[in-house]
Order: C-alpha cells, then structure tokens, then sequence
C-alpha cells in the first residue's frame, strides 16, 4: 500500500511519517535532502537553479514511485508526492518569474509523461499549517539554507496547496489541521490522526499494534 503525506515546507511531514512508521511497522521513503545538490543553491538564487532544482526533484520522486509499485505488498509511506513538485513548487516559480515559460514547459511535459506511468498513492494525508506555524517549525530545526525562506513564499506555496488539495481526485485525501495539533508529545493528538487512518484505508492484518 501507499501512503503519502503532503503540505508546505515545515507542516511536519517527516515527523510525522516516522512517528507513523514506528507506529505500523511501514517503511518510510524521505525526500531527497541530504546530498542534493541544488538545493542549498536554490535557496540563494532561484533564477538560476529551480529548474535544475525541478528536474532533481522529478526524477527521485518519479524513482519513488515506481519502487513502491515494485513492492506492493508492503506499505510505503511517503515524504511529500510528486504531484507538489509539478502543481505547488514548479507552479510557484514559474508564476512567481522563476522559470521562464519554455523552462516549465519543458517541465511540465516531462511531468504529463512521467503521470503515463505512475499510479496515485491509496491515501493522501494532508497536513495544512498557517504561516506562523511553519515559520516557527522551520526555525526549529534550523538549516542553514532555510534561514532566508520569505513568509510570502509560504504563502504562495499554501494557495496552491488549497487549489491543489481542494481539486486532487486521482485518489482519497485526508486533510489535518496541524495548527493547534502537538502530535509528536500528546498521544491523543498522534491517536486522531491514526483513526482518521484507519477509518479510509483497510490495514487489516497489517496493524503492528
Ligand atoms: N519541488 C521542490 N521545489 C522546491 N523545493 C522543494 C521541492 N521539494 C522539496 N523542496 C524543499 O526541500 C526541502 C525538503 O525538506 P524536508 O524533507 O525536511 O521537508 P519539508 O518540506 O520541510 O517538510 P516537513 O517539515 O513537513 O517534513 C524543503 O526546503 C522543501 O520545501
């Protein structure tokens, strides 16, 4: 099975899939951070590196993929879809001037190719978080290159991701409102998310508890 989580740079998406991981016994498939070589630049010059950036991205997401197909019978979860990369940070960049039109035109038509091959997750859990939230969850964990994220990049990044979440029909999505949630230090707030889980996915015998 395949699980994934999605939402904007500091919901909580990795905490979160490794809590849930420990929790079921599942397996979990990060994003390609250490060892990117565009990303640390990115940060410092989006002009001249989201495409290099976009492509890098594409392509370990698009590797993902296919390696949880391979392994149907167990359950993956995943650390933000591709759907992100081409429908949130590609099309901020290119609206934001970032990527010129025949930049994100190339993109998107490698992006239309790769969706001829994939299949959507089983359930898609949402983690939708205001401003001060992620700003003060990025702060946290403090990375270097994170330390210039602009609150309205944020911004730009949670409209699409309503647009995104509100449109996405290519499979079930839960959305979890992370604002006033402490999943990680209070059991109760970690045991809601997993009814929610439960409730739209079949576990069965799956269930490590
Ligand atoms: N397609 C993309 N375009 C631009 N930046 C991206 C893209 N995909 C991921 N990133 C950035 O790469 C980094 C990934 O970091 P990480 O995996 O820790 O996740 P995150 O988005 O911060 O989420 P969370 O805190 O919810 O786990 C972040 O700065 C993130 O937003």
């Amino acid at each position: 099975m395949h699980i994934a989580i999605t939402g904007n740079i500091g919901a909580g998406k990795t905490t979160l899939a490794e809590k849930l991981a420990e929790h079921y016994g599942w397996e979990v498939y990060y994003e390609a951070v250490d060892g990117n070589p565009y990303l640390a630049p990115f940060y410092s010059d989006m002009q001249k590196w989201s495409f290099h950036l976009q492509v890098f991205f594409l392509n370990s997401r698009f590797e993902q993929v296919l390696k949880i197909k391979s392994k149907e019978d167990q359950t993956i979860i995943q650390d933000r879809t591709i759907y992100e990369d081409a429908y949130i940070f590609a099309q901020n960049l290119y609206e934001s001037g970032h990527l010129n039109e025949t930049d994100f035109q190339t993109y998107r038509s490698l992006f239309e190719t790769i969706m001829q091959a994939i299949t959507p997750p089983d359930l898609m859990i949402y983690l939708k978080a205001d401003i001060p939230k992620l700003v003060s969850q990025i702060k946290l964990r403090g990375r270097d290159y994170e330390a210039t994220i602009d609150p309205n990049y944020l911004h730009s990044l949670n409209q699409l991701y309503e647009q995104f979440t509100d449109k996405y029909d290519h499979g079930k999505l839960i959305e979890i409102d992370v604002n006033e949630l402490d999943f990680v230090s209070n059991q109760d707030h970690f045991l809601h998310i997993t009814k929610q889980i439960e409730k739209n996915v079949n576990l069965g015998k799956q269930l490590k508890i």
